[in-house]
């Protein structure tokens, strides 16, 4: 090979290396943003840009300006403002919040379809430093206007409203007498990682209800309702009411509890279904009840199949959820598909609930009590999610006790029948709750005592009375408890 094409060959070697070292040089000491900055700089000088002015308040009315609010959302969750040179911090509504916020007049830029878009929060001050006016200011290259600006604001819309709904504050409704709803602020601690349902049932479930909320545009375009129903049913205190609160806390929706014997006639009816929100759970617990005792409401089944198809707007997004002890005898039309889409069966505890339950509550993944308490399923004996927790609740500062009373709870529940039994029972303890299917009722204590055997209860109270010796081991809740 000539000489000359191997020098040619080692300068061409050295250059990229050289390229390769100043790269990593840029990069590891930022320099890499000085030279982009410049670039941008320069390709603004070159072009034509266009600016938009979000004002805070109308200028004719001094109202609030909507869309000022949704920009101020939409620029303060930007990726690139992490990314930014400076951020102010403020704490959010939930107690691990921290929300970024952008300074005066500070700028920050992103890419959207391959545009260059820049805000500009500009804030105006008097002398007196008190704010006169606020404005967000977008510029955007005319090139790219025409092609970008409407997708971009509906982007806005979007996205907006999409942290709007994750940052807003649930509220659980109630029907009054008067056909009117009734709201309180609606904190359930429920999730669905603390419920307790077969693994791969819960990872159905929580799929179907994520797919359902990206779903708008699929129902639009089958010209279907955007609405899905489910029906969970199961014995009482097997988890039915957790799930609903669980659900509205990872959709975030409001909660809509009917309770059908207020509800004075099928208009009634309807008209509490126009009052809801979109993004809401609306609830009737404990339909068996309504459909095999018509005393206890003025619907009748064909109005209440009017509900359950509910003639919805169809952008509006709802939920329907349902809950039986039994749907044995209840008229399939009904229950048929479209009407309820899934339906979500909730057993008695078994042994792996078990397991998972004294994880959630005692913090003990295996226990030398564990095979005993394993026979003893295998043996037929069971007994509801909720008995069991209650148990471990209040022997939760020891957790061999905690078994202990457990496997005593279900010798003698099966002594005293079996599972089938309990269960039974359970529902009928239902039967005198108040109100049917609160969802922020924790049902647990009552039900406990109506459903765990007398025989039990007495071996339970000695233990708990034992227990109590101990000074500051048990709180407010263990000590009515004991006094049941
Ligand atoms: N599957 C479960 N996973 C976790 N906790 C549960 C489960 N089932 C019941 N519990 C506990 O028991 C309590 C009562 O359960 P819940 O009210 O959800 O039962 P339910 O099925 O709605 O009963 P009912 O039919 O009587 O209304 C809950 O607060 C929860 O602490
Ligand atoms: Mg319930």
């Amino acid at each position: 090979m000539p000489l000359f094409v191997i020098n040619l060959l080692l300068i061409c070697f050295l250059i990229v290396c050289l390229m390769f070292i100043v790269r990593l040089f840029l990069h590891r000491t930022a320099l890499i943003y000085v030279v982009r900055k410049w670039g941008e700089w320069v390709e603004d000088r070159v072009h034509v840009h266009q600016h938009f002015r979000v004002p805070e308040l109308n200028d004719s009315t001094q109202q609030q300006n909507l869309f000022y609010r949704r920009v101020s959302l939409y620029v303060n969750s930007l990726a690139s403002l992490e990314d930014s040179d400076f951020t102010n911090l403020f704490s959010g509504r939930k107690p691990n919040d921290i929300l970024l916020s952008l300074d005066d007049n500070q700028s920050i830029q992103e890419v959207f379809l391959g545009a260059r878009i820049s805000w500009v929060n500009q804030i105006e001050r008097d002398a007196r430093n008190q704010v006169v006016s606020r404005n967000f200011v977008m510029r955007i290259k005319k090139r790219d206007k025409r092609r970008v600006l409407k997708p971009y604001l509906q982007h806005i819309h979007t996205v907006s409203d999409d942290i709007e709904q994750r940052g807003k504050e649930l509220r659980i409704y109630n029907n009054g007498s008067n056909g009117r709803w009734k709201s309180v602020l609606f904190n359930h601690p429920a999730s669905f990682d603390s419920l307790v349902i077969d693994p791969d049932v819960k990872a159905k479930i929580r799929n179907d209800l994520e797919m359902f909320q990206k779903s708008k545009q699929y129902y639009h375009k089958l010209g279907r309702v955007w609405k899905r129903s489910y029906l969970l049913y199961g014995p009482s205190g097997t988890g039915k009411s957790s799930f609903i609160a669980a659900a509205a806390n990872l959709l975030n929706y409001d909660v809509y509890n009917v309770n059908l014997s207020q509800v004075a006639d099928e208009s009634d009816l309807n008209g509490l279904l126009l009052q809801t929100a979109p993004k809401s759970l609306i609830v009737v617990e404990d339909l068996d009840r309504y459909v095999s005792d018509r005393s206890r409401s003025r619907i009748t089944s064909s109005g209440l199949m009017n509900f359950m198809d509910g003639l919805l707007n169809s952008e509006d997004e709802r939920i329907m959820i349902f809950t039986m002890n039994d749907k044995e005898g209840i008229d399939s039309a009904l229950l048929r598909p479209g009407r309820i889409d899934m339906h979500i069966h909730f057993p008695m505890c078994d042994f792996n609930s078990f397991k998972n339950l004294a994880n959630n509550y005692l913090g003990v993944k295996e226990h030398k009590l564990f095979t005993q308490v394993e026979g003893i399923f295998q043996s037929g004996a069971t007994m509801s999610p909720a008995e069991i927790s209650e148990l471990m609740l209040v022997n939760r500062s020891s957790p061999s006790r905690a078994l202990k009373t457990v496997i005593s709870a279900l010798q003698s529940n099966s002594r005293n029948g079996g599972g089938g039994k309990v269960a039974a029972r359970a529902s009928d303890s239902t039967a005198s709750s108040p109100a049917p299917g609160s969802v922020s009722e924790e049902g647990g204590g009552g039900a406990w005592k109506e459903a765990v055997p007398k025989e039990f209860r007495k071996l339970y109270g000695l233990l708990r009375l034992k227990s109590c010796r101990t000074p500051g081991s048990l709180d407010q809740h263990d000590s009515e408890m004991i006094q049941r």
